[in-house]
């Protein structure tokens, strides 16, 4: 029905865009604030200055379309078909540039706080699909306009298997458009509400995490703090393989790239369960994480790393998801890289036993119980577990460390956590050739059917509540009730009557001498 209706309405050609696009309601505020980011000081040549590396696609001009982003800037997606899709497209528009009048609207999948999201293919090319994200620049306020550019610029940086790539970025009329890969298989929260008690079996959280991994390795690498990790936006591709969505939380700085050296398993041993001493290490082979094992002796030779962390990341805008807050933020006290690790431990829990570490009975109660000195504590362990449980759980809990500087990835980011016994065995170099678990329920079925019918999609769930990025009022009363210093404005509390879910507040917290809003 409303493919049909998308479909009459799709534009002959730009300027009728107007009446192709239904503009999104009054959307939510969102919790994104640009960030104060400090950078850290450029200590050398190897420092990477996230806005020298800012794609020219982004183009904010009215009217304009823009070149599809190079594939030849982004070598790992060189061979990608969509890529091929693109440019023969572009190559027979006569000024050679990808406008919407080339795009076939064939589904809305979606609406987000900035725009909608449609299922999109190229007028003269069926086989590739892709996502096209509407905003309609009309009816955004300057701030988010702001995050629709962050979102942009972000996206034009990205050459990642596991993260969007961004095949077009086009402007016409009053609307952006973002045209990035199509994930069929739904997002990962809407996964886990089709598990029996709302769980993954380990070695399919193992799967999914690891990829979540190696996404954040590579964004912190490029300086890059993601602030909104949480299994709604991690959608899943056709392939069966993740890709993390929305990265208008993000936040930019400087990274400073080293080399360090560790010595083999004796380090493992400190970021693993440092309760068990082993003198055999057990590697987990075959395909896509298998039991099978096989014991070796512990290499112990000096081995060279590559460690590109921003721990010098530094942002007073307190943004995300509340059940994936880390305690900095909820205090207000600024926050760093170490936002991500905490919230990837919230993650990897709650794909395990189906809820989050320290949701309370509503959103202070949860905000409460992660500014508490209280540690994360699990579910009664069943009799037989699963192989793994126990490493599963020391790795939670170092990364649901309180303290920031203290929490597991912090100082060397995911190359410390790679090495966790979790992890053990994880070819890292490989693993975009890991199967994905057949054993989940839902995932291979629906992605198959998808495939098999060209433009299907995994729905949500009904009832799968999507959980917002919200501030609200709550905070206030929290923080009062802790005696804080920090005062906090509500920018948007006029405006929260007319939120669509009417749950989204963003707040700054005010914690200067002279009043002035932290922006
Ligand atoms: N590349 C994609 N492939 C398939 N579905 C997508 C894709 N990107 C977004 N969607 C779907 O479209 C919907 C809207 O996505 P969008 O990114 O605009 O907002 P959101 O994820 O709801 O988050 P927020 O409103 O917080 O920005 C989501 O439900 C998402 O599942």
């Amino acid at each position: 029905m409303e493919e049909d209706t998308l479909n009459n309405l799709l534009p002959a050609s730009d300027t009728d865009l107007d009446f192709s696009f239904t503009s999104v309601s009054t959307a939510t505020d969102r919790t994104f604030a640009c960030s104060s980011a400090r950078s850290s000081l450029a200590r050398s040549s190897l420092t990477l200055s996230f806005n020298d590396r800012l794609s020219s696609t982004s183009s904010s001009s009215p009217s304009s379309s823009s070149a599809p982003s190079s594939s030849s800037s982004r070598p790992h997606r060189g061979s990608d078909p969509n890529w091929s899709a693109i440019k023969t497209a572009t190559a027979l528009s006569s000024d050679g540039r990808l406008h919407l009048r080339h795009l076939k609207l064939l589904r809305h999948l979606g609406t987000g706080n900035l725009g909608r999201v449609y299922l999109c293919r190229l007028r003269d090319c069926d086989s590739a699909s892709f996502a096209l994200k509407v905003v309609d620049r009309d009816h955004l306020s300057a701030k988010k306009l702001s995050h629709v550019d962050t979102e942009a610029e972000i996206l034009s940086m990205l050459d990642h298997p596991f993260l969007p790539t961004l095949y077009a970025h086009f402007t016409a009329s009053h609307y952006t458009c973002l045209l990035i890969d199509y994930c069929p298989g739904g997002d990962l929260h809407s996964l886990l509400r089709r598990q029996p008690s709302n769980r993954l079996p380990l070695q399919a959280v193992r799967f999914f995490v690891a990829e979540v991994l190696v996404a954040l390795e590579y964004l912190h690498a490029l300086g890059i703090v993601y602030r909104d990790l949480k299994p709604e936006n991690i959608l899943l591709r056709e392939n069966g393989h993740v890709m993390l969505s929305d990265f208008d939380l993000c936040f930019k700085a400087d990274v400073v790239p080293t080399f360090r050296t560790y010595r083999g398993p004796s380090d493992q041993d400190r970021t693993g369960n440092s309760n068990r001493t082993k003198t055999k290490h057990a590697y987990r082979r075959g395909s896509c994480f298998g039991a099978a094992n096989e014991q070796r002796e512990p290499s112990k030779e000096v081995v060279a790393e590559f460690v590109a962390e921003p721990t010098a990341a530094y942002s007073q805008c307190c943004v995300g998801t509340h059940e994936y807050l880390a305690p900095e933020l909820v205090s207000g006290a600024g926050h760093g890289n170490g936002v991500d690790w905490w919230a990837f431990g919230v993650l990897i829990y709650e794909l395990l036993y189906g809820t989050t570490p320290f949701k309370g009975g509503n959103k202070e109660g949860t905000l409460r119980n992660i500014a508490s000195s209280e540690q994360v504590r699990f579910p009664a362990a069943a009799e037989k577990e699963e192989e793994g449980m126990a490493e599963a759980r020391d790795l939670i809990e170092k990364l649901l460390v309180k303290d920031p500087r203290r929490r597991l990835g912090w100082a060397g980011g995911a190359t410390d956590i790679k090495r966790h016994l979790f992890f053990e065995g994880i070819k890292w170099p490989l693993i975009r050739s890991y199967r994905p678990p057949a054993e989940v329920r839902g995932l291979t079925r629906k992605l198959m059917r998808s495939k098999s019918k060209g433009q299907g999609h995994v729905s949500h769930v009904p009832g799968s509540h999507r959980r917002r990025r919200w501030w609200w009022k709550g905070l206030e009363f929290f923080m009062r009730a802790k005696g804080s210093k920090h005062s906090y404005y509500y920018c948007s509390r006029s405006s929260a009557s007319n939120h669509s879910n009417g749950n989204y507040y963003r707040y700054y917290v005010n914690n200067n001498k002279n009043g002035r809003l932290l922006d």
